[in-house]
């Protein structure tokens, strides 16, 4: 028996300004795999693995990235699944190739494309016929922000928030991520809750795009995360709470107003404190404003940074130098893309089944 399916994930870009942890748009930069299962082709060679699975990459990452199917992200994550369901192994002869567009650590949520695309990849493997809002809920135990998943999972425009667990379910889910990705026996791996994550889907205006300036160094999420304090002034929960009930309804009008959504975007729950991190940070988000260039609507960090998001209806090619023009003053060297929503979020491809 032989079978050829293709996985595509996209990049999110997560908290929009006020949404920290809970707003997320799916981005149309690709994590794409291609799954070959050939017992008879590459069933020597995958025994190699402790896994049976020959694992290549192109493009982003692919220096650093492990190829052994128990360290690396995406293929942990897929092992996981199909252990809770029963199965050790990937079947003998399983040939992943993965071409990924996602910078790493960069605030894009390369690491929300691999714990879906994994997800995805243990269930079409599998075949165990796993819906996507089950598929969350592996996703969420191991990447428990629910903003890039649900994102990158559901595609748009996406808020969310995870369910209030009893103290044993809270246990349960904030182990040691290695409980449950490195837990190679299917007896004993830990099952997901059901429904851990609710999500809704926001209208988008189609007229608006997304530039992402993204600067050539790494912050992890964790560190960016580190920085962050345990709790909060009511004022300022109370100014994001605000701004995020405006930005939600702001961005699916048909004509986006940049005196809406340029304030709505603005944020005091985790950009004030990862400047430290993002040398220039704070005059950017602050310098580029709709009087500065026609067309923007709002900028914000992306995700846990450094990559700056701008929503932006025309003029982004000018918008994106003069930020990256700004940046080099830091002596920060950038990049920039322009990039939609990616609205079909992950999707599953069967080429061939023989
Ligand atoms: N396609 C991938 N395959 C395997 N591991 C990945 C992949 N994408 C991301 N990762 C892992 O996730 C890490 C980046 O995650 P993180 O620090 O959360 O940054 P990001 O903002 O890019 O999500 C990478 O260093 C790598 O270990
Ligand atoms: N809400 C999280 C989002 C992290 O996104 P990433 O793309 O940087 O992984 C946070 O702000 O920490």
């Amino acid at each position: 028996m032989s079978r050829e399916f293709t996985i595509k994930v996209p990049a999110s870009s997560a908290n929009i300004g006020p949404g920290f942890d809970v707003l997320g748009i799916a981005l149309n930069l690709y994590l794409s795999i291609n799954v070959k299962i050939d017992a008879h082709q590459y069933g020597e060679l995958s025994l190699q693995d402790p896994n049976n699975c020959i694992l290549s990459y192109e493009g982003e990452g692919a220096d650093v990235v492990p190829l052994q199917s128990d360290k690396n992200l995406l293929t942990q994550m897929a092992l996981y699944v199909l252990r809770c369901h029963g199965i050790n192994h990937f079947p003998l002869g399983t040939k992943i190739s993965v071409h990924n567009q996602v910078p790493f650590g960069r605030g894009l949520g390369s690491s929300g494309t691999a714990v879906v695309g994994g997800a995805l990849l243990g269930n079409a493997i599998g075949e165990l016929g796993l819906s996507k809002q089950r598929c969350l809920d592996y996703c969420l135990m191991v990447e428990r922000h629910p903003d890039n998943i649900s994102a990158t999972m559901m595609g748009g425009f996406v808020g969310s928030f995870l369910r209030q667990l009893s103290d044993k379910g809270y246990q349960l889910v904030h182990q040691p991520l290695k409980n449950v990705l490195e837990n190679f026996s299917a007896d004993s791996t830990i099952d997901a809750p059901l429904n851990l994550g609710t999500h809704v889907t926001y209208n988008w205006c189609q007229k608006i795009k997304c530039v992402a300036i993204i600067p050539q160094f790494e912050v992890s999420t964790s560190k960016s995360r580190s920085v962050l304090p345990e709790s909060y002034k009511r004022a300022d929960v109370v100014f994001n709470l605000q701004r995020l009930a405006v930005l939600t309804s702001a961005v699916g009008s048909d004509i986006p107003d940049p005196a809406l959504i340029y304030p709505a975007m603005q944020d005091r729950l985790h950009q004030p404190y990862r400047k430290a991190l993002i040398p220039g940070l704070s005059s950017v988000v602050s310098e580029f404003t709709p009087q500065t260039h026609t067309g923007l609507l709002g900028i914000c960090l992306s995700g846990a940074g450094p990559t700056i998001l701008c929503l932006a209806t025309e003029n982004f090619e000018r918008i994106a130098r003069d930020i990256v023009a700004r940046f080099k003053q830091e002596k920060v060297e950038c990049k920039w893309l322009l990039l939609e929503p990616a609205y079909d979020g992950a999707t599953v491809e069967e080429v061939s089944k023989l």
